[in-house]
This record gives C-alpha cells, structure tokens and sequence, in this order.
C-alpha cells in the first residue's frame, strides 16, 4: 500500500515539527518541510504544498488544532491513496473529525499524540511515546503509523480518540490549567525558595509561560472533555478549601485530623518511608545515566563526523574538576564524587565502543 523509500513531508516548522525534523535526521530517513513562517534550511526546504506532496510517503501536518481543518482542505486534491496523512496535534477527537470529514475513505489518515516535545528531545528523555488512535475507515493507516514512529525509536499506545482526550483532559489539561492558575496567581514569583514539593510544578509553570499560546487553548478548548473536568477539580478544591475552613483553630494533637492520610505502619514508618525515597532517587539516578548514556552517544556520532577522536582526556580532566566543585560545594567529600564519575566516564566510553 505504501510507497518502498520513505520521504516524509511535514507541513508546519513549528517547535514540534522541527523536533520531528530532528529525529528524523537521526534516524536517517529523509524529509522535506514547509511553512511560509519559518525560514527552512535546504535541503529540507519545500518549495510549496503540492510540490512536498508530491514527493511525500508520509505527510505530517504539524499545525495548530485551529488550523487543521483548513489545511487539510487545501492539502486535499493534491494527496494520493498510496500516502499516509498524520496529524500530531495534543487532542484527538477534533483532528480525527476534521481528517474524516476532508480525507475520508479516499486517502489514509491517522490521528498520533507524539508525548514528547524539542524540551524533552534536547534532554534526552526517554522512552519516547506516541499515542496512535486506530482508524476504521483505514484499517492499515494505524499500523503503519505505528511504523513510523518505531523507526524513530518511539514506543507506541493504541487509543481511541475519545479515550485519549478523556485521559488528556484529567492529565494535561489539568495540570496546565491549575499551573496556569499558579502564575496568574504569582505563586513562584521571586521566591527566596522553593520547597521540593513546589519544584515540579514550577517546572510545569516554566513550560506554561514558555509554550506556544495556541497549546494552551488546544488542550483546553478544543478537548471536548476539558471542560467537565476542570469543573470537577474546581469543585474538588472548592471541598478541600471549605473543610479547611471549617477546622478548629487549634485542634488538640490526639483528635484524628480529617485531612490526614492513614497510615498502615506499624514497625518504623520513618525508615520505611526513607527507604522509599532512597529507592525513588536511585531510580531517577540511573534514568538520568540512561539520559546521559544518549548524550554521550550523540557526542560520539558528533565527533565521528568530524573526524575527531573519541576519548578526549583534556575534557574528562576539565569535567573532573568542575564535579569535585560542586561536590565541596554541596558538601560531599571531592575524592568520592570523583570516583563516582570516573566510573560514569569508563562506562560512557565502553558504552561508546560499544557503538551505542
Ligand atoms: O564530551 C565528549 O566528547 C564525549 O564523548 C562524552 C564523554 C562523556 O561521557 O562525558 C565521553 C568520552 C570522552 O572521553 C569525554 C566525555
């Protein structure tokens, strides 16, 4: 059904299609790009819709939610059966309705939420996953979706559209509207500090005043069940604020707070609850080994290209130096933090001799 030699056409350079561009590149398959807005480097560089259509296996239509139905249109008459239409927007059901109503049964379409973004692309993180919502009208459009997004090494979740929005609503766009609601509210505004329960959502706040202002309004607005659940949580916070309220000033230390959490301790919950946390940490520790196993890898690749050699002494001299700094200055003995990445750098360059 689909053509042998992939070219991927991404319509819209935005921050996610040039993230996409990016992986593509790594993974070594070719593709071509438009967007009247962005100044696209050859030899990526399309030099108008029907033309990257043309060309295309693949067509990726990276554009606001707001914007799909109209360039779908004009993507229409010039699309073949033998080409696969995907969309990567945040919610699924408006997308989905669009392609189904412009595209039909005459050319493949399948509504994908790639989960990732440049920001997690840039960091390393990983796994990479992709939400892939199978389509009746084109049975084989889901599977090769699917594909496609392996080939970049993503793993893949199969979704309806609705299930998909419904999870978003309570995930996604929860989080960004309660985050939202922090900044407008000037929570995290030239603190002094910030307890360890605030840094994730700070992140989270950071991510809201940098991203697009149309992703904002896409998970909220255009997800059909954003709404309800936004009531839900209004309503929820509106409970826990009005039992707050209704607290005793000073209750005594024995009566059973109504808003604590039982515990099913008995032997020594404190320790068990350090052990907890020690094995949460290890488990951030090797994510983040895993993280910089990637970054290590890329270097690798960089300086191949280059023809540069791969271990380089003077760097590792220079990164041994900074680590025993910062350990003095969080307190911790240099020479054990050495060791610590002098083992870290013996494993990067044998997990670089290994060919990554
Ligand atoms: O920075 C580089 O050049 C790398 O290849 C990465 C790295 C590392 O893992 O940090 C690995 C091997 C080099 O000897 C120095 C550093």
């Amino acid at each position: 059904m689909y053509i042998v030699g992939m070219m991927v056409g991404i319509v819209g350079y935005g921050r996610f299609g040039r993230a996409l561009g990016g992986l593509l590149e790594e993974a070594g398959v070719p593709y071509r790009a438009l967007d009247p807005a962005v100044d696209i480097p050859e030899p990526h560089r399309s030099p108008s819709l029907p033309a990257l259509i043309a060309d295309a296996t693949h067509l990726v239509v990276a554009v606001p939610v707001a914007h799909m139905r109209a360039l779908l249109q004009r993507m229409s008459p010039h699309l073949r059966p033998e080409q696969l239409v995907l969309d990567v927007g945040s919610v699924k059901v408006k997308p989905v309705h669009a392609m189904a109503e412009v595209l039909g049964a005459r050319v493949p379409w399948v509504g994908t939420h790639p989960l990732f973004g440049p920001l997690s692309l840039a960091m390393a993180e990983r796994p990479l996953r992709v939400v892939v919502c199978p389509n009746p009208l084109h049975p084989a459009a889901a599977p090769e979706a699917v594909r496609f997004f392996a080939r970049l090494g993503c793993e893949i979740i199969e979704q309806s559209p609705e299930g998909h929005d419904r999870v978003m609503a309570h995930t996604h766009a929860l989080t960004f509207f309660v985050a939202k609601g922090m900044v407008d509210a000037g929570s995290g505004l030239d603190v002094p500090f910030a307890p360890a329960s605030f840094q994730a959502l700070s992140r989270t706040i950071q991510l809201v005043r940098s991203d697009a202002g149309h992703l904002f309004s896409a998970i909220q607005h255009d997800n059909p069940f954003a709404r309800e659940a936004r009531g839900h949580l209004l309503e929820a916070l509106g409970n826990v604020h009005r039992e707050l309220d209704a607290l005793p000033a000073e209750a005594p230390p024995s009566d059973a707070p109504p808003l604590t959490l039982p515990t099913l301790d008995s032997g020594l919950p404190e320790l068990r609850e350090t052990r907890e946390l020690i094995d949460q940490i290890d488990q951030e520790l090797v994510e983040l080994l895993a993280r910089r196993a990637e970054l290590s890898r890329r270097a690798l690749r960089t300086k191949a290209e280059a023809g540069q050699p791969v271990p380089d002494p003077a760097r590792e001299d220079a990164m041994i130096a900074s680590r025993r700094a910062w350990a003095s200055e969080r307190g911790l003995e240099p020479d054990g933090v050495e060791a610590i990445f002098r083992a870290i750098l013996r494993f990067s360059r044998r997990d670089q001799h290994r060919g990554g």
